[in-house]
């Protein structure tokens, strides 16, 4: 093996936010299964995408990249997954036909199942007991049985993301991606919300060109599938080192898990093992810069993870907060520049921007998000570098998360429907809200 290769490398590194597994003999048998489970992606497909996020940093193309703060098992069925994707689709063609720009399609689906946290434990009336770490680790249930970590729910991750990505492929091929089902996907949403009616009125344009185009006899192939690409935070070193595959065409090693998997903010520490780990794998790669950051920081994540400077490698993902991202940001993307490193940058306007509301529900405000995501365009305009894309939380559920949008939610609404596992999430009605506006914001150049 090459010194390249040595995918351990990591072990001897401290490495943040790693649950404490309670049997080590059990968690060593489940990664040597897993070692020996087919891949869930091939990595022609993460150099594809690779290739479309080159073309984001060289400006000529935008992310949408999105899903659950937190998959969980339950939470992987037919109707749930149809449902993100459709709200996917729908910022999508939004953001394609309004901002008219090609837009790369990347879920926070089909592996999203670990979070890191801010405290270790958490109490409740008295009683501690270790955090909920997503469905990967321990359970949500408030039990002391639910919350041990347990190694073989690492399997049940990968089946399941094997189960979602399956059926996001189906969708995404398989017809009910195609152009023509504008108005299907929008059809049970069009009447109660502003945004569905804002929506089926651009989709009455799409179909009036579609009717065009095809008069014209152009009816190229991407009208009717489209490309996805699967992502998650890999947060647990256990799991992705374990499906980590020696690609057999250029004999470098893929995490083969998800297309494009990511660094978080609370684990992009430049001697800490997840930065080793992801020096060595070959996906495009992503890392979330927060407030703290420093444009030295910065410059020497990228001397660590892309030394030889390949556009599509690396992605920044800037997530400071509504309040900051001004006085922050310029700083990070001139540096950056000016030193002429490829990167991609693009907005997560969720993670700078959660509070707790009356009633102790975690949420955030979708004027917060859209000011965030008004301040990224505004600090890339000004230097005349790419706003390149939003990474969001949402799900294609009517649940009631966040607070505001067109259908407006208050503070008081939250216990309607409060159901994230973790951070909540843009509903359908508030994602397409967000979609419009990022459009504008495009347009507006
Ligand atoms: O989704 C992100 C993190 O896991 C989350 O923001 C941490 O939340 P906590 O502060 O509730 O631990
Ligand atoms: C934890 C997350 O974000 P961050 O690392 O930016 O806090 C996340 O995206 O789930």
């Amino acid at each position: 093996m090459s010194a390249l290769n040595n995918l351990d490398s990591w072990r001897e590194l401290p490495a943040a936010q790693q649950p404490d597994w309670p049997d080590p003999a059990a968690l060593e048998r489940v990664v040597a299964e897993l070692g020996s489970l087919p891949p869930l992606v091939f990595a022609g497909e993460c150099d594809q995408l690779k290739n479309e996020l080159a073309a984001v940093a060289r400006g000529e193309a935008f992310v949408l990249q999105g899903g659950d703060c937190a998959e969980t098992f339950a939470g992987a069925t037919a109707d749930n997954v149809r449902n993100k994707l459709k709200t996917l689709l729908q910022m999508a063609i939004v953001l394609t036909y309004a901002g008219r720009v090609p837009v790369v399609k990347i879920g926070r689906v089909a592996g999203q199942f670990a979070k890191p946290r801010s405290k270790s434990t958490e109490t409740r009336e008295g009683v501690t007991l270790p955090a909920y770490r997503g469905d990967m680790v321990n359970g949500f249930e408030f039990t002391d049985e639910a919350r041990q970590p347990d190694p073989n729910r690492l399997l049940k991750a990968y089946h399941s993301s094997a189960v979602t990505l399956n059926l996001a492929r189906a969708f995404a091929k398989g017809g009910y991606a195609d152009l023509r089902q504008v108005h299907a996907w929008n059809q049970d949403f069009v009447a109660e919300s502003p945004a569905g009616r804002r929506y089926e009125q651009l989709a009455r344009e799409i179909d009036q060109a579609l009717a065009f185009m095809r008069a014209c006899g152009a009816e190229p192939e991407e009208f009717h599938t489209v490309e996805f690409y699967s992502s998650h935070e890999a947060l647990i070193l256990d799991y992705d080192q374990a499906l980590t595959r020696i690609d057999s065409r250029t004999g470098l090693p893929y995490d083969v898990s998800a297309h494009m998997v990511w660094i978080g903010e609370r684990t992009r520490q430049l001697d800490g093992a997840h930065v080793e780990f992801f020096s060595r794998i070959r996906n495009p790669i992503g890392v979330k810069l927060g407030p703290t950051t420093t444009p030295e920081e910065a410059m020497a994540l990228i001397e660590k993870l892309n030394p030889d400077n390949e556009a599509g490698r690396l992605t920044f993902i800037t997530r400071m907060g509504a309040s900051k991202i001004r006085e922050h940001l310029p700083t990070l993307v001139e540096k950056v520049s000016a030193s002429g490193a490829q990167v991609a940058w693009i907005c997560d306007p969720m993670h700078g921007n959660t509070f707790e509301a009356a009633g102790g529900y975690k949420t955030r405000r979708l004027d917060d998000v859209l000011d965030e995501v008004s301040g990224f365009f505004e600090v890339h305009r000004a230097l005349g570098t790419h706003p390149g894309g939003v990474h969001i939380e949402f799900t294609g559920d009517d649940v009631t998360e966040c607070v505001g949008g067109g259908t407006e939610i208050l503070e008081d609404d939250l216990a309607l429907r409060y159901e994230t596992a973790c951070d909540p999430r843009l509903n359908r009605s508030q994602s397409l809200d967000l979609a419009f506006r990022v459009a504008e914001l495009y347009r507006s150049a």
